[in-house]
C-alpha cells in the first residue's frame, strides 16, 4: 500500500510524497544481500572515528591544506577546490561492518518516496525520530563526534544536525541545487554501499557543478563515487552547485545518510549572490 501525503515541512511544497511501509516495500538489491535478509540478525556496535584519521598531524595537515584552499590527496582524505572547496574522509569508521548492521535496519524502515521532476528516491523521516539502534548511533556519533572535529577543521561554528537515510534505486536522482536554506552550514554525505566498489557505469555519483558568469550551474566538473564508508563533506554556498546523477543499476541501490550541520549564518566569502542576466532567457517577442 503506497499512501500519498504532503504533510512534511522542510520539503518544496509540490514534492509528492508516497509513504512506503516497511511492510510492502521492496529495497531494490538490498533484499538480494545474504547480510541483509530479514532473519540476519543485526548486532549493536558503537561507531568509532577511523583511527588513523584523529592523529593531531593529520587533523594539522588538513587544516593546512583547506586553510589555504590547495587541494590534496592521500590515503585517508581528499580535499577538492575545483569547481568549489569539498572534502572526502575515505574511511571514517574504523570498523565499517558496524555499516552492514545500519543498512540491515534500512530494510525496517518506512520510507517516504520523493518525487517531483527535479527528484525522485527514498528518505527516511529525520534521524532523531528513528527508533533504531544503530542508526541512532550512527546519529549520535555524527551530532557528537563528527561534528565537532569539522567544526575544528573547518573554523565553523556548529551547533545542531539534521538528518535523513536515504536510497536511490534503479532510475532515482535529485538534479542539480545549491542546498542553501536557513541555516544549513556545513553538507555531510556518509555513504553505505552494498559492495566496496560501486561501479562507474552504474550511475549514482555526486556531480559537482561549474558556474557560468552569471554564477548559474554549468557543466559536471567533477564527480564522486558512492563509496562504503565514505564521507562528503562541504560548505553550503551559493555556488555549491551539485546533483545525484541517475542510478542505472538494477540490482543495487544507493544507500546514504545524509544531512547537514547547523550554525549561525554568516554572510558567504565564497562568491556575491547571483547576477541577473542581461538578455532574457527566453526571447519573447513584443507583438
Ligand atoms: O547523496 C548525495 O551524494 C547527495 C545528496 C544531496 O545532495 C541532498 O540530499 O541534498
Ligand atoms: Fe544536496
Amino acid at each position: 500500500m503506497e499512501v500519498e501525503s504532503e504533510d512534511e515541512e522542510d520539503w518544496d511544497s509540490n514534492t509528492k510524497i508516497v509513504q512506503v511501509p516497511a511492510k510492502t516495500q521492496k529495497i531494490t538489491g538490498f533484499h538480494l544481500m545474504p547480510t541483509c535478509l530479514p532473519e540476519h540478525k543485526v548486532k549493536e556496535e558503537k561507531p568509532v572515528l577511523f583511527n588513523k584519521l584523529v592523529k593531531e598531524s593529520l587533523l594539522e595537515y588538513f587544516k593546512v591544506h583547506w586553510d589555504d584552499n590547495s587541494s590534496f590527496d592521500n590515503e585517508y582524505f581528499e580535499i577538492i577546490t575545483n569547481p568549489w572547496k569539498i572534502c572526502v574522509i575515505k574511511n571514517l569508521l574504523e570498523d565499517d561492518s558496524i555499516l552492514k548492521d545500519v543498512r540491515q535496519e534500512f530494510y525496517e524502515l518506512d520510507w517516504n518516496r520523493r518525487k517531483l521532476d527535479l527528484y525522485n528516491f527514498h528518505q527516511s523521516l529525520d534521524l532523531k525520530y528513528l527508533q533504531l539502534k544503530n542508526i541512532n548511533h550512527i546519529y549520535e556519533f555524527l551530532k557528537n563526534d563528527v561534528m565537532g572535529v569539522v567544526s575544528k577543521l573547518m573554523n565553523l561554528e556548529l551547533t545542531h544536525i539534521s538528518a535523513t537515510c536515504s536510497y536511490y534505486a534503479d532510475t532515482d536522482y535529485l538534479l542539480v541545487h545549491d542546498d542553501q536554506q536557513e541555516d544549513r552550514v556545513v553538507a555531510f554525505v556518509l555513504y553505505l554501499s552494498d559492495i566496496q566498489d560501486w561501479c562507474e557505469s552504474w550511475g549514482g555519483a555526486l556531480q559537482l557543478f561549474n558556474c557560468d558568469n552569471n554564477y548559474q550551474p554549468n557543466t559536471v566538473e567533477r564527480s564522486i563515487s558512492p563509496k562504503n564508508n565514505q564521507l562528503v563533506l562541504f560548505p553550503v554556498s551559493p555556488i555549491s552547485y551539485h546533483q545525484v546523477e541517475e542510478v542505472t543499476k538494477k540490482n543495487f541501490s544507493r544507500y546514504s545518510i545524509n544531512g547537514w550541520f547547523h550554525g549561525k549564518i554568516v554572510p558567504s566569502s565564497v562568491t556575491p549572490t547571483h547576477k541577473p542576466r542581461n538578455e532574457s532567457v527566453i526571447n519573447i517577442k513584443k507583438t
